[in-house]
């Protein structure tokens, strides 16, 4: 699916140009689950992706489109009193890492993207492992797989309808789903970054962290990039693939930096609905440091097989009761599997 006929026709109308955006990141075909209100299936969620986008074998089924990158987390010891993690313990970890744009499409222009996103696979010295996929958006326009179904089967009628003319499933989805107002909100209030370098990345979804002792807190987590944001400038938006030459440019002066940061949740902050942020003034701690060095294709670089699971946790971070984190898991691993045994019928000529 591509959005820049989207923004054109959509025109005037905002909220539908910055829903079909991230509607076409997540994707979801009328599957039957979602017409009774049941969750829907893996399959039916990564058939609903390819419909959407078309099949494009090999690639993710959303985000298709982005870009390896590798190097290092430094952690400064500051959330080891808050989670027994390995990785929050003072000292380097390994990462392998993906910065990407939603959608089906592995060709999409980049200019027509809104959110950008990036994905960390963070190994320690000890072997723990720490997953996360995060966007550039710190909150989600649904709080529920349901949600998100009836969102995408409207952004589908939506994206037909530039071709017919008028919105109407978008339109009828925002009367009664007025939470996605907040994400349309957002979006309007903050333009998209002018590079994968100076865009703050968002765990969106709370988790818990565990002490050595058992006690949990409620958190969520960004990177803060170092780098100053500047807006996505207008010729940008016409140029289809200045992320990826931007970062490979930047690289060449150094190393990109930016500080992870946890946000601790007071007693009542709600932790099941990525469609709220917390108050502002919720205790911030800054806990070490993403080193990216080098940037790879993702045709054949290091991050091309990895599924970047948001549940595949280390002792001492826990999922919270967000209902999006079992069907984010169960739709990466069913897009992991099409495009590996595409890569691996590719290769054995088949
Ligand atoms: C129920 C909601 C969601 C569904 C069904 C969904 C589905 C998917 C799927 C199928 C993929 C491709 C996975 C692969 O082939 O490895 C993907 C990638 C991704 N998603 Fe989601 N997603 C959801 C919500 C979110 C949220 C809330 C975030 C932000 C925190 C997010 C961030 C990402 C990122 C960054 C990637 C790219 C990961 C990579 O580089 O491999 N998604 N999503």
């Amino acid at each position: 699916m591509s959005r820049l006929p989207f923004r054109i026709v959509a025109g005037g109308a905002l909220t539908v140009v910055t829903l079909g955006s991230i509607a076409g990141a997540y994707a979801y075909s009328h599957g039957l689950g979602g017409l009774l209100g049941t969750q829907p299936s893996a399959n039916q969620i990564v058939d609903g992706f390819e419909a959407v986008s078309g099949k494009h074998p090999g690639f993710r089924r959303n985000h298709a489109k982005g870009v390896c990158v590798t190097g290092y987390f430094d952690s400064n010891g500051n959330a080891a009193p808050l989670s027994r993690a390995g990785v929050f313990a003072a000292g380097k970890s390994q990462v392998v890492g993906r910065l990407s744009i939603g959608g089906g499409n592995p060709a999409q222009a980049d200019g027509a993207s809104n959110v950008r996103s990036l994905a960390l696979r963070i190994v320690t010295p000890g072997g723990g492992e720490w997953r996360t996929a995060m966007n550039s958006a710190p909150i989600f326009p649904v709080r529920s797989p349901e949600a998100l179904v009836e969102m995408l089967a409207a952004s589908r009628q939506a994206h037909d309808a530039t071709t017919y003319g008028g919105n109407p499933g978008m339109d009828a989805f925002m009367k009664t789903h007025p939470e996605a107002a907040r994400f349309d909100q957002w979006l309007r209030d903050h333009p998209p970054s002018s590079g994968f370098d100076n865009a703050a990345y968002y765990s969106v979804s709370a988790f818990r962290l565990i002490d050595r002792d058992g006690h949990a807190q409620d958190v969520r987590w960004r990177v803060e990039p170092d780098d100053t944001y500047t807006p996505l400038a207008d010729a940008q938006t016409h140029d289809t693939d200045f992320l990826e030459r931007g970062l490979a440019e930047r690289l060449r002066q150094g190393p990109v930096r930016w500080h992870m940061v946890i946000t601790l949740a007071q007693p009542g902050d709600v932790t099941n609905d990525a469609t709220r942020q917390w108050p502002a003034n919720r205790t911030q701690i800054d806990v070490g440091t993403l080193v990216v060095q080098r940037e790879e294709p993702q045709i054949d670089g290091p991050c091309r097989d990895i599924s970047f699971d948001p549940l595949k946790l280390p002792d001492g971070i826990a999922p919270s009761d967000d209902p999006l984190l079992k069907a984010r898991s169960a739709a990466y691993a069913e897009s992991h599997e099409r495009r590996v045994h595409e890569e691996q019928r590719y290769a054995a000529g088949k």
